[in-house]
């Protein structure tokens, strides 16, 4: 959904679904899965993307930035009367050996924010142990299996990060907090709690560009991974356009 001004009035137009990426590289192959140029619409801060069903929006790296991007579209759609009805975080994003290995694509089933919590003692304790919040949102499960069923994608959790983990005393580490954890990316967490207040529905999907553990950003191969998100939406979309959102499982 996008507002525009036009001779001082406000129009509205709808357009279903989000695509929150952190950086243009990202949003641009995600577009590359559609037809035809996208139509560029001006927000607070940033620049839509339109293109066919999906507006597409580069929102930085990091969950403050995506949930602040995030949060200025889904608001201005819902302030025009026309909601979204579902925002997708997407992009490339870190594996964990053997499980998904670079070129692969990772949709998750639980979307979890590894590092927001206090160091103490004992440990890490999450937010959640504080009283406070939540770490997990969960997107709509049949589809989720849909989505990895025509793309190949595996379901599990992705971890959303600040730091990128650059080594692999904090790969275990994490692994051992959520032995689910396919994925680490920097975005997910923050469009989730951007989308829940909304009510709308998030999903996140990775296309993986480098291995998690020690720091070696020669071997991302960012390229293979852009064109498996390409290749992701061109397969989803579909899915997506036919999904039933009166019974958002
Ligand atoms: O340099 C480029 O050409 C380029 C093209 C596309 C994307 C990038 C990025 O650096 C994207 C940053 C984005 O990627 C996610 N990411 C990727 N690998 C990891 C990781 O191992 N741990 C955490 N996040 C990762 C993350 O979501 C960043 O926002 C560069």
């Amino acid at each position: 959904m996008v507002v525009q001004a036009r001779e001082g009035r406000l129009t509205t137009s709808g357009t279903p679904f989000l695509v929150a990426t952190a950086v243009p590289a990202e949003r641009d192959a995600v577009a590359r899965a559609f037809p035809g140029p996208a139509r560029e619409v001006p927000l607070p801060g940033a620049v839509l993307h339109r293109t066919g069903a999906f507006d597409l929006l580069a929102v930085g790296v990091g969950p403050a930035a995506a949930a602040a991007g995030t949060a200025t579209a889904l608001t201005a759609a819902a302030l025009a009367g026309a909601p979204y009805r579902l925002v997708v975080s997407a992009g490339i994003g870190g594996g964990f050996a053997p499980a998904a290995p670079v070129g692969s694509l990772v949709v998750a089933d639980e979307i979890t924010v590894a590092d927001l919590g206090a160091e103490t003692p004992d440990g890490f304790v999450p937010v959640t142990g504080l009283g406070f919040g939540t770490v997990t949102h969960r997107p709509p499960e049949a589809l989720v299996r849909d989505i990895a069923d025509v793309t190949g994608a595996r379901p599990g959790t992705v971890l959303t990060v600040s730091t990128v983990t650059g080594s692999a005393e904090r790969s275990a580490e994490l692994l051992a907090r959520h032995p689910r954890a396919l994925a680490e990316a920097m975005e997910g967490f923050g469009v989730a709690e951007a989308a829940a207040p909304h009510g709308t529905p998030v999903l996140e999907i990775r296309a993986v560009s480098n291995p998690i553990g020690p720091r070696d950003r020669a071997a991302w191969r960012i390229g293979d991974a852009l064109a498996a998100l390409t290749g992701a939406f061109g397969k989803l979309a579909p899915v997506l356009e036919r999904w039933n959102t009166h019974d958002p499982r």
